[in-house]
């Protein structure tokens, strides 16, 4: 049986509505009176009642309308409606005009003209512009208004004549039938909403769709299972990648680790929200997270792509055999070497030697790691779920004492053999062994195998290779402009020491190749690049030799000591650099 809710606008209408309602069987009938706002409270509630259809008149229709989601049939005002109010005004002897919403105005206004009665006709939006509109209407002389309950009450106020439209039996009748209408339409929408909100509980996938204001609006049953909304929300990597879909209005994907598991997140907008989309991340599926991706203390790979080790010297080459020898066995390598020297690319060519399926890489950066992820690894099942990859612990040095006895902890408790450990450190690990910085029993477990990269500076020989490796690199990133490097320039970039190793010469030809105006790399602009390599340098090496352990006024007064040494003691000069004048430089240094 349909369920409706009638609030009518005005009494005659209750009544008649209550006639009607004893007549009518198949649909339960519930009338209430209520004008404008009073009606749209009454409204309000139906929904969770149990109502399935709103009945009501005019502006008040209208209203309830914008506030309801359930369908509001309006008894509309007919022809019949009109025809009569207007006979009965034809008896007056007064200017008469209609004043009303559009839903009454045009079939009057359509009427007038057929019977060309001389009747004016003025339509209103809302209920506020009544009073102006009939004041208007009063200076210019007329006396009888007709319309909905607003405009009769509004006329009476002011000393007019106000003649309300009722509404006869036929426009409830028709009211009734479109009630019947709506109610077939809805249901077999609402079956469709169901059937398709059980289709995404039942998928595996937790989804979830956020609003303009980050507040979720909808979440499938695997999704409010696995999440509450506010620990997400407070998961940085699901932020910024809500943030980063918000702004580049496109799908984007990231591997997290949320609740001690992997989850592989798609996020992309749809019209004003952010449909986010997560999926249990197993390790066969192969995903290659974007160059640029943020970096993540833990990062999870499954990439088969291969990047060969270039170089010809012969240290790097014996660094390719000892992979390949290392290859064939289980255990742990530790791999040292300066910054950016290709460390992880070695660990990633042990990988893809070791493992033959599409088991993960997993690198744990120890440098951004925290002690409670660490421990949220330990705790969860992570380590039996991926037992089959490899774990890149990259940096371990960076660890602090209390993180690096937890670690300890893991591998002498774990029993599981298959797990395989790489690791990378700086150069003088044996040294923090050896003064205690570095856990010696942790340095013993790791340490059965060892790789030492040399810097760059002590393979100069490798360096040609890389700088055409790099170059053919960039083609598919920026096109071919730039086809190769005039000797003299090569020298130059031989010779120099390469502080940041292959990672800085990456970056520099990356450099060189943006700026260059022809199809070789000359040396002019080596030499400008290096130059402000140099600068920067020396800016670092600046800030390296400034303590920051005093006050603010003992930094202060390092900070001016050093850009007037820097200055040759100029105080001009040093104070025009710092943006002071020189008398303030003087006080600053007394
Ligand atoms: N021999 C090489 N041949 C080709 N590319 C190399 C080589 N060595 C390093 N690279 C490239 O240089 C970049 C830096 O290397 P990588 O990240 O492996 O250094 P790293 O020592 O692990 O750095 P970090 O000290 O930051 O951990 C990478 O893009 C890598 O692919």
């Amino acid at each position: 049986m349909i369920k409706a809710l009638v609030i009518v606008p005005y009494e005659g209408l209750f009544e008649m509505m209550k006639e009607i309602a004893q007549e009518v069987d198949d649909i339960q009938l519930q009338i209430e009176l209520g004008n404008l706002y009073e009606g749209v409270a009454i409204a309000k509630g139906a929904e969770n009642n149990g109502y399935h259809v709103i009945i009501s008149r005019g502006g008040t229709a209208s209203m309830i309308q914008e506030a309801v989601s359930i369908p509001v049939i309006d008894i509309q005002v007919s022809g019949y409606d009109v025809l009569r109010i207007l006979t009965l005004v034809k008896g007056f002897s007064g200017k008469a005009a209609i004043v009303g919403f559009s839903n009454i105005t045009q079939g009057a206004a359509t009427i007038c003209k057929l019977l060309d009665l001389d009747i004016k006709i003025l339509t209103i939006t809302n209920d506020i512009d009544v009073k102006e509109k009939l004041a208007n209407l009063k200076k210019l002389g007329y006396e009888v208004v007709i319309g909905d309950v607003v405009t009769v009450q509004t006329a009476k106020q002011l000393g007019l004549t106000g003649v309300l439209i009722t509404s006869g039996k036929e426009a409830i009748t028709d009211a009734l039938e479109e009630t019947r209408r709506s109610y077939r339409l809805f249901s077999r929408l609402q079956q469709d909403v169901t059937l398709f909100q059980s289709i995404l509980d039942s998928n595996e996938q937790a989804i979830g769709v956020i609003n303009k204001e980050e507040k979720i609006i909808y979440g499938n049953e695997r999704f409010n299972k696995e999440f509450h909304w506010m620990k997400l929300e407070n998961s940085t990597d699901v932020k910024k990648l809500i943030q980063e879909t918000a702004l580049r209005r496109e799908k984007q994907t990231k591997i997290v680790h949320i609740n001690h598991s992997f989850w592989k997140v798609t996020s992309y907008p749809k019209k004003d929200a952010i449909v986010l989309n997560f999926e249990k991340n197993l390790p066969n599926q192969a995903i290659l997270q974007g160059q640029d991706a943020i970096l993540n203390a833990i990062e999870f790979h499954t990439s088969a792509s291969y990047i060969p080790i270039s170089g010809k010297s012969e240290l790097i080459q014996k660094v390719l055999k000892q992979i390949d020898q290392y290859s064939k066995s289980e255990e742990p390598v530790w791999i040292s070497g300066e910054k950016g020297n290709g460390k992880e690319l070695v660990a990633h060519s042990i990988y893809l030697k070791r493992k033959t399926r599409n088991e993960p890489f997993i690198t744990l950066r120890c440098d951004l790691l925290s002690a409670e992820q660490l421990k949220d690894l330990m705790n969860g099942d992570f380590f039996r779920t991926y037992a089959n990859g490899v774990i890149y612990l990259q940096n371990i040095d960076k660890l602090n004492s209390y993180m690096q006895k937890e670690l300890y902890q893991i591998l002498k408790n774990e029993n599981d053999k298959k797990l395989q450990w790489l690791v990378s450190s700086e150069d003088n690990i044996e040294e923090k062994v050896k003064n205690g910085t570095f856990h010696s029993d942790l340095y013993s477990i790791l340490a059965q195998l060892k790789i030492h990269i040399p810097p760059l500076r002590e393979r100069r020989k490798d360096i040609e290779d890389l700088v055409h490796v790099f170059i053919s690199e960039l083609h598919p990133k920026y096109g071919n402009g730039v086809v190769g490097i005039r000797l003299d320039a090569l020298e130059k970039i031989m010779n120099y020491d390469w502080p940041g190793n292959v990672e800085q010469l990456k970056q520099v030809i990356e450099q060189l190749f943006l700026q260059s105006h022809s199809y070789y790399i000359e040396k002019e602009e080596v030499e400008t690049v290096f130059k402000r390599l140099e600068q920067q340098e020396k800016n670092n090496e600046t800030l390296r030799h400034i303590d920051i352990s005093g006050t603010l006024e003992e930094i202060e007064k390092q900070v001016i000591t050093k850009v007037l040494e820097e200055e040759g003691l100029n105080q001009s000069k040093a104070a025009k650099r710092l943006g002071i004048n020189r008398s303030t430089l003087w006080r600053k240094l007394k």
